[in-house]
């Protein structure tokens, strides 16, 4: 598996399964995509979020039934707390050439990562399905030792673009860069603030 970003702004996305895991899967593409959630019953967090909500048994449905409520939708997520339903769903997905990601039963082609983000970044964390509790005790371990991702990745590119003005050796740059990066100094600046760090930096390495 290969991991990709994605750009799903205004693609259709449809989850069967209105349950907790629906629900946080509904929150991992919404708002960024449009998401339509089938199922039973939704829990009132789902309905309350925006997103569109069909109701249907999918026992009872039929294969048009259901291939309608996928219409053109990029990637399909089963999520119900039915295997067997979760399976079907998905050879749904294969006959149409649809992605699709299964919450519970035989693997799709798409896994949902743990994810930490900001304005400036994205990481994603996968153990390939093996261990979904260790995804999410890694990112809390990064999010706990790295708060401060955001600021360095700005003041990182400040003085980057500040260092091509004055410095022709790219190695050169690079090594600032990377000292930078390793100073304990810097990160405990930036924790108060980025201009802090700002000035830190001017006095170590820009003089
Ligand atoms: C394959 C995958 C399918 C998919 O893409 O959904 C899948 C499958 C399953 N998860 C199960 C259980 C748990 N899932 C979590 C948590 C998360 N699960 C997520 C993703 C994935 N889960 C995909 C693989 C990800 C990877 O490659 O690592 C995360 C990352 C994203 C999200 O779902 O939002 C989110 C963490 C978000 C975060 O906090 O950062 C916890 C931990 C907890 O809740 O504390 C537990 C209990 C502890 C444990 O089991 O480890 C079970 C039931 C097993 C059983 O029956 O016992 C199955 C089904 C099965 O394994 O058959
Ligand atoms: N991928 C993941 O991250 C995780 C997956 N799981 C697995 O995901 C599955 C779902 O878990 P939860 O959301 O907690 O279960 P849940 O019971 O809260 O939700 C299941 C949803 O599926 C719907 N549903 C069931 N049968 C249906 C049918 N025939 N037609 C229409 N809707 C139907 C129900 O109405 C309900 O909204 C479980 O099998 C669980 O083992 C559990 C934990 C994490």
């Amino acid at each position: 598996m290969i991991p990709l970003i994605h750009e799903m702004k205004g693609k259709r996305i449809v989850i069967f399964g209105g349950g907790d895991v629906g629900f946080r899967k509904a929150a991992y593409f919404y708002p960024e995509a449009e998401v339509v959630v089938v199922s039973r019953r939704h829990l009132e967090e789902i309905q309350r979020m925006g997103v569109l909500c069909i109701e249907m048994d999918l026992n009872t449905a039929s294969e048009d039934d259901i291939k309608k409520v996928i219409g053109d939708s990029v990637l399909i997520v089963a999520s119900t707390s039915d295997r067997t339903l979760n399976n079907r769903i998905g050879v749904f997905a294969k006959e149409l050439g649809i992605h699709f990601n299964n919450a519970d039963g035989e693997p799709g082609d798409i896994i949902i990562p743990s994810k930490i983000s900001g304005e400036n970044y994205i990481i994603a964390i996968s153990t390939g399905g093996k261990s979904p509790g260790m995804s999410r005790y890694i990112r809390l371990l990064i999010e706990e030792k790295c708060p401060n991702i955001d600021r360095m990745i700005e003041l990182q590119n400040e003085v980057r673009e500040y260092l091509k003005t004055t410095i022709p050796e790219q190695k050169k740059r690079n090594e600032i860069l990377r000292k930078i990066i390793y100073d304990d100094k810097v990160w405990s600046e930036l924790e108060i603030n980025k201009d802090f760090a700002i000035k830190y930096i001017k006095g170590k390495y820009l003089q």
